[in-house]
């Protein structure tokens, strides 16, 4: 009998004996996953006859024994209570959980399959004698579950998840996401994946294919352990977080690594910015380059100090921009993302969404209506890709910038009067089955004030381009990567060179002129005392 409370979720395999390379059985690939710290076994055959599935069941149940580890048998109770395995594991549409828990009784383990908050909502209600853990999924696309009824969630949708557990405090339930998890994604969903309370993170993940389906599933599973044992996701190579106060005495040095860096700045973007960020780019000694050719992604991000800006008003094609997002991750560059127009249309919304779920980003900007959106605190539609919210409630933009920062583990920024910058990287580190450190209020977050400058509403790509700026700022870094002090660099330039060329133009014309000249020259004497804006640590 092995005791409830001693489960180790850590590493959970999902057989299945379809997916069988050749030479392999499903005996010979569990035990491989056994030998190299598989900690749990779910016996999962859905199209064997109950005769064949006892015969499989039981020599499973000998190896699980003989490594101490426990077996979950999958939606047949009867078949559970038949060999007395160690629990079971029911999906929606199985048998509801009270008449399993009568059955089992209460020293075995019972897992349920979980898609969406309400179904939290539920466990809650049975209490501890109901469920005692769940399977988060899917997370991402797979094959392995056939005609699948849930579309795949994606980190913030285990986040969710996760935060229901914790507002219904189903304290006593464990968690494991499962549903296309592989050594490409498992580093990204450990990170990414925690309530928004910061106080629960996932107990463990769980997998099918990468094991059952490998060639050498013991090596498969080694790899899977190693990426498990870590506690930082490194999507930028030395990122630190800066949780003291930023004072522009520090911008020069990140506009001098800009300059002598001169960093690759890939833009995808929509066609109204691309003239304009690629001359705000050089303007900023730094090299653009506009592509949207997908084989050519991987080759451009290993160029040095290479970074990705994606702008998604851009008419690129979704898998194009995944792939650019994927690209750019494996490398470990730097990418800034412009969810252009987030929720002004469904289209708009889902495109970004999936984009969003696809990779890390380094830094997210927005307008408030984008912020205010992404935080999910926004009252209603945004009226096109203008900035739209005009309510003076910094406070309330604060929060919904710490909150996107939090929620997607980037330096959030929101562009308005004033303009708020938040750092919720945590440098990239997380506990294990533990919790961040700390939720969204504790986060470094700071606001550049200098004032209003109407005129940038009347010009194109006026917010894109400050997207440009922050990607020559951040693409500039090397060594210990404060990506937070390039960012609020980066919005005190621009803004400050906004400022100028306003003074400067003589209508929105001459702005736009005005205002590339004002980055040149401030890039160029890199004297930022002379006009850096104010930050203040909120
Ligand atoms: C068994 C199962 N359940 C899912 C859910 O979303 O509840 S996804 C899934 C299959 C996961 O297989 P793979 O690791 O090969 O992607
Ligand atoms: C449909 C399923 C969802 N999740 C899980 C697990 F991850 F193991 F909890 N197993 C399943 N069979």
């Amino acid at each position: 009998m092995f005791a409830k409370e001693n489960v180790d979720y850590t590493l959970y395999l999902v057989t299945d004996s379809t997916m069988l390379p050749e030479g392999t059985t499903l005996e010979s690939q569990v035990e491989a996953g056994l030998k190299n710290g598989v900690t749990l076994v779910q016996l999962r055959e859905k199209e064997t006859p109950t005769k064949t599935f006892i015969q499989e069941a039981l020599k499973v149940q000998k190896l699980c024994k003989h490594y101490g580890v426990p077996l979950i048998i999958n939606d047949r109770v009867d078949v559970a209570l038949a060999i007395n395995a160690d629990g079971v594991h029911v999906g929606q549409d199985d048998m509801p959980i009270p008449m399993v828990r009568k059955l089992l009784g209460p020293e075995k383990i019972i897992g349920w399959s979980v898609g969406y908050t309400h179904e939290v909502e539920q466990l809650t209600k049975w209490g501890p004698e109901g469920v005692d853990y769940i399977g988060i999924g899917m997370v991402f696309p797979t094959n392995t579950k056939k005609n699948p009824k849930k579309a795949p969630m994606g980190p913030v949708g285990v986040s969710n998840i996760l935060g229901a557990l914790q507002e219904y405090e189903a304290k006593w339930c464990k968690t494991v996401a499962i549903g296309g998890l592989h050594p490409d994604c498992i580093p990204r969903v450990l990170y990414q994946c925690g309530s928004p309370d910061g106080r629960r993170m996932l107990d463990g993940i769980s997998v099918v294919s990468d094991i059952m389906a490998a060639p050498d599933a013991g090596s498969a599973t080694k790899k899977l352990r190693d990426i498990l044992a870590k506690k930082r996701y490194d999507f930028i190579p030395g990122l630190i977080s800066n949780s003291t106060t930023f004072h522009p005495d520090q911008m020069a040095e990140y506009l001098d690594r800009t300059k002598t860096n001169r960093p690759l700045i890939q833009h995808i973007t929509n066609k109204v910015h691309q003239n304009f960020g690629a001359n705000v780019t050089l303007a900023l000694g730094s090299s653009p380059i506009m592509s949207e050719i997908n084989s050519e992604f991987k080759e451009l991000s290993l160029i040095p100090h290479a970074t990705l800006l994606l702008n998604t008003g851009s008419v690129a094609p979704l898998e194009v921009l995944i792939d650019a997002v994927k690209a750019y991750n494996e490398s470990q560059r730097p990418i800034v993302f412009d969810p252009v127009g987030y929720s002004a249309t469904e289209t708009r919304l889902n495109l970004n969404n999936h984009v969003l779920t696809a990779g890390q980003f380094a830094c997210i900007k927005g307008n408030s209506g984008e912020i205010l959106s992404l935080a999910g605190l926004s009252q209603g539609k945004m009226k096109g890709v203008d900035s739209g919210y005009n309510g003076s409630d910094l406070s309330l933009l604060i929060k919904a910038t710490k909150i996107v920062a939090y929620r997607y583990r980037t330096v959030s920024v929101c562009t308005g009067k004033t303009d708020i910058v938040a750092d919720g990287t945590f440098a990239g580190a997380y506990e294990p089955s533990g919790g961040m450190l700390g939720d969204w209020s504790s986060i470094p977050c700071f606001t550049i004030v200098c004032g209003d400058i109407p005129i940038m509403e009347c010009i194109t790509a006026s917010g894109c381009s400050l997207g440009s700026t922050i990607a020559c700022l951040i693409g500039g870094v090397s060594g210990n990567a404060n990506v937070l002090g390039a960012v609020l660099t980066a919005v005190t330039l621009y803004k400050s060179a906004g400022q100028k060329a306003s003074s400067r133009c003589r209508g929105s014309g001459s702005f736009h002129v005005e205002l590339i000249d004002a980055l040149y020259q401030f890039f160029t004497s890199n004297q930022p005392l002379e006009w850096a804006a104010s930050i203040h640590q909120v």
